[in-house]
Parts: C-alpha cells; sequence; structure tokens
C-alpha cells in the first residue's frame, strides 16, 4: 500500500436500483439512486456522510463494501477495485449487519465474542469492553437491546479494520457509550491512519469529536 494512495476512491459512479416488484402491479423498475459520484479519501480521515431519509448513504456505504454492482464508474479501496478483490480489512457495520449478529440465544458474551474470534484480537476486544462497558458475563438472551447493540459493535469493530463504513450505528447507544465510542474512532484515525465513513441523518454534538480533536465544550457563562 503506497503511502500516499487514497484509501477510498470513487470516480463518475452512477447507480440504479433494479428492483422486480413481485405484488401488481408487477413489473421491473429501474430508480435513479447515485448520479455522478465523484471523490477521494485519505488514509485517516473521518467523514460523516451526512443526508436526509432516503438521500442514498446506505446505497453508497454498501456499494463501498462491494455488495451492490454499479453501472457506471470506479470504486476502489487502497486502489484496488471493490467488486474484483476482496479486502478483509474494509468492514461494514449497519442496521442489516445488527440484525443478522443478533444472536438472542443463551450464549455468555464471553463466548459469543471467542466464537467470532475474540481471542485473536484480545487486546482490542478488551479496550472495546471497557469503552463500550460489556460485561463478559452479560447472557445474549438477557440484556437489553443497546445492551445487546454494544456487543455487536464490539464484535465488529475488535478486528484489524482499515477501512470502516458505519451506517447509524450508535442511535440506539446511550450518550455517555455514543461518546466514548466517537472518541475511541477519531483515535484510530489519528493513530493507526484508519479511515472511517459514517452516514447519519442525525447530525449532533457528538461528531465534534470528528471535527475537531482539540473541541473542549464552551464553559456555561455565569
Ligand atoms: N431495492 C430498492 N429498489 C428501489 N429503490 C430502492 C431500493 N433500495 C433503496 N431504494 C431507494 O433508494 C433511495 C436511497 O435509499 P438509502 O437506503 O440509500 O437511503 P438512506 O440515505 O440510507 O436513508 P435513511 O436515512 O432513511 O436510512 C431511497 O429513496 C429508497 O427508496
Amino acid at each position: 500500500m503506497q503511502a500516499d494512495q487514497p484509501a477510498v476512491e470513487i470516480n463518475s459512479l452512477t447507480f440504479k436500483h433494479n428492483t422486480l416488484f413481485t405484488a401488481p402491479p408487477e413489473d421491473y423498475y429501474e430508480f435513479p439512486g447515485l448520479r455522478d459520484v465523484n471523490f477521494s479519501l485519505p488514509r485517516g480521515s473521518v467523514t460523516l456522510l451526512i443526508g436526509g431519509n432516503g438521500a442514498g448513504k446506505s446505497t453508497l456505504l454498501y456499494i463501498l463494501a462491494g455488495k451492490r454492482m454499479i453501472q457506471e464508474g470506479e470504486v476502489k479501496a487502497f486502489g484496488r477495485d471493490v467488486f474484483r478483490s476482496f479486502a478483509d480489512n474494509v468492514v461494514y457495520l449497519g442496521t442489516e449487519w445488527a440484525m443478522r449478529a443478533g444472536v438472542r440465544g443463551d450464549i455468555v458474551v464471553s463466548d459469543f465474542l471467542d466464537s467470532v474470534g475474540g481471542y485473536r484480537f484480545k487486546e482490542r476486544r478488551d479496550r472495546l469492553l471497557d469503552i463500550l462497558d460489556i460485561n463478559l458475563d452479560w447472557h445474549m438472551h438477557a440484556i437489553s437491546d443497546g445492551e445487546r447493540r454494544r456487543v455487536q459493535l464490539c464484535m465488529g469493530l475488535m478486528g484489524n479494520w482499515d477501512i470502516l463504513l458505519l451506517d447509524e450505528v450508535t442511535v440506539d447507544l446511550d450518550v455517555l457509550t455514543r461518546f466514548s465510542l466517537l472518541k475511541f474512532l477519531k483515535q484510530e484515525a489519528n493513530e493507526r491512519k484508519a479511515t472511517i465513513i459514517y452516514a447519519t441523518h442525525i447530525f449532533e454534538g457528538h461528531f465534534i469529536h470528528f471535527l475537531e480533536p482539540s473541541y473542549s465544550y464552551p464553559k456555561l457563562r455565569n
């Protein structure tokens, strides 16, 4: 990997949804999704992808993850076409991913994380357990939705990713956990030059971590 090579590069990307409706009126439709998208992101950058519902954020992240084939253009991760080469250092975490990773059986968190390779990434796993305030003795079927989402995030983030595509994954986290997680992501970008794209339709104060590392909250006037 060359040091000056962009982590993400998109040239003249055009995408249409090809949808077959099986309910009346049955037909095959092409819906415009994204048109002539161009951008490149350097290694170590953190990017907020902001847009209203239906703007195309998830579509763009799916494409970057190589999960949707495009009709025109180029999409590259570290100089390689995302549709031609599988990159295990590109990780997508979104609501669809969370549903698939949503184990609700009676399994203890430590066993659950080990079953997906947690023992190989013990150091990062332990750091995330701390940040996300996860107890290894929890039983997956007996925790809240927010706690389960924290375990899922630990699972998704503990590996060796270099590009992270996050689709609204912090919406059901409590304020303190979200704060710590966003800080962790910014550190990952600063310290090991990981590249992060975070899609959201809610721009809120916590994202200030992403924009300005030295930001401190203003003091209230007396
Ligand atoms: N399979 C599909 N067939 C046709 N249109 C689709 C399909 N999937 C998504 N779309 C349309 O593409 C547009 C973009 O959807 P997308 O899920 O990327 O939006 P989003 O910006 O992530 O929205 P949200 O913030 O609500 O998650 C929407 O208008 C949606 O209706």
